[in-house]
């Protein structure tokens, strides 16, 4: 899977996987610590449980660690996990937090042995810090320059072992040089419903809120693939079971406070249903172009591009073709509508375009 098109930052939405303030407020509790507790991603964890069970043999500090996937599919939790299990303390920054080479200086040289330092949206670094980090990670070491100009001279700096676990949502971003310097790449999915349900009791479980099995599969099923999601779902769901009713999530309390919420049961949103909703009522299905389509909407185009459209195309409701978004026959499905007879798309197709159906 290529995560290029993983969906834009949107912390405004409900099924947005970007993490809002909340979110972040309450995650550090929900959060598994260790490799045995987290749930699915089966190869990644299998693979890791062996770089860190040797390491840990070897008595030496772990390879560094690249983790790919799109946001809220746990590349923080594993990046504590990783620490935990190296009984390592940790360091959090990030890409944009690092602008300049001597930013990340400052933070490697006051590396202890064996700590873990975790580089989130590590394809945003500066270009002149990632060259540092090249022959931190390799050899260990930096070169500071002090001094500007034909004076600037390059002191030499010593740094202890570390790990660097980088996490990018953008493996394709990043240039080859530092792709070749992790020794153990893991590439995150999505999770499938039942890993996802396994998610929601056991958040449940930590929130204390009291969940059966068809209200986890509920909540699972709209939760896109994301366990930041189906936890975000789930305190909703759990709202509306507080207010509306005695506390307990069913199946359907858990659709009721999700249609409240205006979240279908494919996890699709108003944003989304919107997008299919023009594609299919106004254009017959397309093909209708980006900007064309964005219009109907209302929307700015980046915002059907890079928010709407990456998860319809993952869920196999819209297409993007060379002339342009097409709906498949799931979306007029998922809709409730019927498409129309072969041969009867829009004048917005152009003759004999008739988008799949046509074909
Ligand atoms: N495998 C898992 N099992 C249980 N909970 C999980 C799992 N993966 C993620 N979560 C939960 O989902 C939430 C988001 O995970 P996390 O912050 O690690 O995602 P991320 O990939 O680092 O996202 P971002 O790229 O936005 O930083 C956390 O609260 C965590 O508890």
């Amino acid at each position: 899977m290529n995560w290029d098109d993983a969906p834009a930052d949107t912390p405004d939405r409900l099924v947005g996987s970007a993490a809002d303030r909340e979110d972040q407020a309450v995650e550090a509790a929900l959060r598994p610590k260790e490799l045995d507790e987290f749930i699915g991603q089966e190869r990644v964890r299998q693979q890791l449980d062996l770089v860190l069970k040797a390491a840990r043999q070897r008595g030496a500090t772990a390879d560094h660690v690249l983790l790919s996937g799109a946001p809220g599919l746990g590349k923080t939790t594993l990046s504590m996990i990783i620490a935990a299990e190296m009984s390592a303390p940790i360091r959090i920054t990030s890409g944009p937090a690092i602008q300049h080479a001597g930013d990340l200086a400052a933070i490697l040289s006051s590396l202890t042995e064996g700590e873990v330092l975790f580089l989130d949206e590590i394809h945003r670094m500066s270009r002149p810090a990632e060259e540092m980090l090249y022959m931190a990670m390799e050899d260990f070491r930096v070169d500071v320059i002090v001094g500007k100009g034909p004076g600037a001279t390059a002191i030499p700096l010593e740094l202890p072992p570390f790990t660097l676990v980088g996490a990018t949502t953008r493996a394709g971003l990043l240039p080859p040089p530092l792709r070749d310097r992790f020794g153990f790449t893991g590439h995150m999915e999505f999770y499938a419903p039942a890993e996802l349900e396994r998610v929601v009791h056991r958040s449940a479980g930590l929130l204390d809120v009291a969940i059966d099995t068809d209200g986890a599969a509920e909540i699972a099923g709209r939760s896109r693939g994301t366990p930041r999601i189906a936890n975000r779902l789930l305190r909703r769901v759990r709202d509306y079971a507080q207010v509306r009713a005695d506390g307990a999530v069913t199946r359907e309390t858990a659709a009721r406070a999700l249609e409240v919420y205006e979240v279908d049961a494919r996890g699709l949103d108003r944003l989304d249903r919107a997008v299919l909703h023009a594609l299919l009522k106004l254009f017959g299905g397309g093909p209708v172009g980006l900007s064309t389509l964005a219009v109907a909407v209302g929307e700015e185009r980046e915002t059907v591009e890079e928010v709407a459209e990456p998860f319809l195309v993952r869920e196999g409701l819209l297409a993007r073709t060379p002339r342009g978004r097409v709906a498949t026959p799931a979306a007029w499905s998922h809709l409730g509508l019927v498409p129309p007879p072969q041969g009867g798309g829009t004048s917005q197709g152009g003759p004999g375009q008739t988008g799949l159906f046509g074909a």
